[in-house]
């Protein structure tokens, strides 16, 4: 068997399509929604999404702005900058690209962002809203995964949904998000003994650990959904954490890298803005 390859990019495409009407539809209503990014140092693979998330704004007609600071930005100037932003009516969304450097506490800047704005999704409210199953403003990553295996109709309820990886960015809230699906999740990391053991049971595998070839066809049973989420470059290429050749050969389907999430991924940070200034402004 062959897997079918689920691209996020042509469905990422549509999306945006769709949120370019809807945004030329707030203009009218004198509504513009902007999306501000903040970024501190210079790390290039972060400076790559960056670029993509400003390219993905401007093509569905956002407002964006990009902040870069310098490495040795102070924790307190980037909360002054933040406080600014949250009092700013004109800006709707607000993300501060992860990892931070180290003398930056990611959990006080997180917590300083108004949740109003707060597009990933990662501030303990928002966080706490999705853990209680109430509408908000769910991350990116997941929330685009969700997406994709809804629109290829692979079914939650019931699956035994294996992820690899528990952090706050992508495994916990994607587990969460499809728990409230009325799936089965089963969480893996890097204590968790006999990761195969685990990885053959899963109906659905997500791999998000930031390990190139971490899972390959070996690791699967034949006909699980496998979904790659990491980002790795390798010899200056893109690859994600499962060997994508062996495991094509098991799975009924599996999404590449790149082409695959990370492109949901941002359409979905543009949905979240879109969201966020309709209701700031009561929409
Ligand atoms: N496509 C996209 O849109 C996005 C892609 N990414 C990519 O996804 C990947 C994961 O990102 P992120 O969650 O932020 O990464 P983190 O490094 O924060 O988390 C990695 C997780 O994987 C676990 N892990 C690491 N090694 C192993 C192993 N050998 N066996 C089992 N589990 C392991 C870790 O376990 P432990 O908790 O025990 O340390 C941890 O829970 C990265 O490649 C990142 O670039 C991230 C965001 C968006
Ligand atoms: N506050 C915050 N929010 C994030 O959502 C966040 C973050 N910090 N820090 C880093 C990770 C990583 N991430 C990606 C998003 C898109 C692609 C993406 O679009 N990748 C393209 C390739 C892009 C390229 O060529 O480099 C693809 O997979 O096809 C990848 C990775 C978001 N993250």
């Amino acid at each position: 068997m062959s897997a079918e390859v689920i691209y996020g990019k042509p469905l990422a495409e549509e999306l945006r399509q769709e949120m370019k009407e809807e945004v030329s539809a707030l203009h009218e209503k004198k509504i513009h929604p902007k999306l501000v990014v903040v970024i501190i140092g210079e790390d290039p693979a972060s400076m790559s999404y960056v670029k993509g998330k400003q390219r993905a704004s401007e093509k569905v007609g956002l407002d964006s702005e990009l902040i870069e600071l310098p490495v040795d930005t102070s924790e307190q100037y980037l909360l002054d900058l933040i406080d600014r932003l949250n009092q700013d009516d004109e800006v709707h969304g607000i993300l501060v690209q992860l990892p931070v450097p180290e003398h930056i506490s990611d959990q006080k800047i997180i917590e300083s962002i108004d949740p109003r704005k707060d597009v990933d999704g990662f501030h303990p409210m928002n966080a706490g809203r999705m853990l209680t199953g109430q509408d908000t403003f769910y991350p990116c990553t997941p929330y685009g995964i969700l997406v994709m295996l809804k629109r290829a109709s692979i079914s939650l309820e019931g699956k035994h949904v294996v992820i690899v990886g528990r952090s706050n960015l992508v495994g916990k809230p994607v587990g969460q998000l499809l728990l409230n699906e009325n799936a089965t999740v089963t969480h893996c990391h890097s204590r968790t003994k006999d990761l195969r053991h685990h990885t053959k049971q899963a109906d659905i595998l997500i791999v998000a650990a930031g390990r190139p070839s971490l899972v390959s066809g070996e690791d699967i049973s034949e006909g699980t959904v496998v979904i790659d989420v990491g980002v790795n470059r390798v010899d200056g290429k893109l690859t994600g954490d499962v060997d994508f050749d062996s495991a094509k050969e098991v799975a009924s389907y599996i999404t590449p890298v790149p082409k695959g999430v990370g492109p949901m991924t941002i359409t979905m940070l543009l949905h979240n803005t879109i969201e966020a200034a309709k209701r700031i402004h009561g929409q």
